[in-house]
């Protein structure tokens, strides 16, 4: 899998891997059930956390296989940090973690008011930010009102833009848009750049509302 960026936007990458497109089409499915719409969220996350962590520093350890001792290559500096925007974030960040079981784990909710499509801030609880990477998770970037505000949220607790990468399954151009507007420097990973916001502010085609599949609400 390569992470090219996308011709219309310097700072967007769809992960275009075969076994992510055809799990998202799944995902997409009206009659996929949300026992089986949620394992496939944590499996895409995990298949696109591949990319995602690509840029984590390397450094050495000393080792001793069975033969002889060796400089082996390990993960440097800090460990990682995996934040959902709640709810539904929390389907993609059970895949991350899967990959990275020491990440440590920041959570962020917000909703979108239905009318205003603004969102409100309803929890932030991160571990200590010093010299982190960030990944923050949310598997739709519609607006891209909840993702700027998460990503702005970590600027305000002292991560730098160049430590946070934003993760999501579908976003619509105008989300991108506004994202990048918001935070020209926050790589966007996405695992399909949908046609457009509907009159809702839904993706279209999107999957619906990933929070209600996530968890069966409504
Ligand atoms: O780009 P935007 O227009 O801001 O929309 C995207 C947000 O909407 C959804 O959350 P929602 O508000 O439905 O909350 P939920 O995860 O609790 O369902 C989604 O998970 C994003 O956080
Ligand atoms: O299409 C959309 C837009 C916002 N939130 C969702 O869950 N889906
Ligand atoms: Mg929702």
């Amino acid at each position: 899998m390569s992470a090219t960026a996308h011709p219309d936007f310097p700072n967007l990458f769809v992960l275009d891997h075969p076994l992510i497109q055809h799990k998202l089409t799944h995902m997409r499915r009206r009659e996929t059930s949300t026992r089986t719409f949620r394992m496939l969220l944590r499996e895409i996350a995990l298949l696109m956390g591949y990319e995602v962590t690509r840029s984590l520093p390397l450094t050495t350890e000393s080792i001793e296989t069975p033969l002889e001792a060796m400089e082996a290559p390990v993960i440097g500096g800090k460990k990682l940090v995996v934040v959902p925007i709640l709810r539904a974030g929390q389907g993609m960040a059970d895949g991350l973690l899967e990959l990275v079981p020491s990440a440590r784990v920041g959570h962020i909710g917000l909703y979108r008011d239905e009318v205003t499509r603004q969102p409100v801030e309803y929890l932030v609880k991160l571990p200590e930010t010093t010299e982190r990477t960030f990944i923050l998770v949310d598997p739709m970037l519609a607006t891209g009102h909840s993702g700027a505000h998460a990503a702005t949220v970590l600027l305000r607790h002292g991560v730098p833009a160049e430590r946070i990468r934003f993760m999501a399954l579908v976003a619509a151009p105008e989300g991108v848009r506004t994202f990048h507007a918001a935070h020209p420097d926050v790589p966007v990973y996405v695992a399909a750049l949908d046609r457009q916001l509907n009159d809702q502010a839904f993706i279209c085609p999107g999957l619906g509302d990933a929070g209600d599949r996530l968890f069966g609400t409504k």
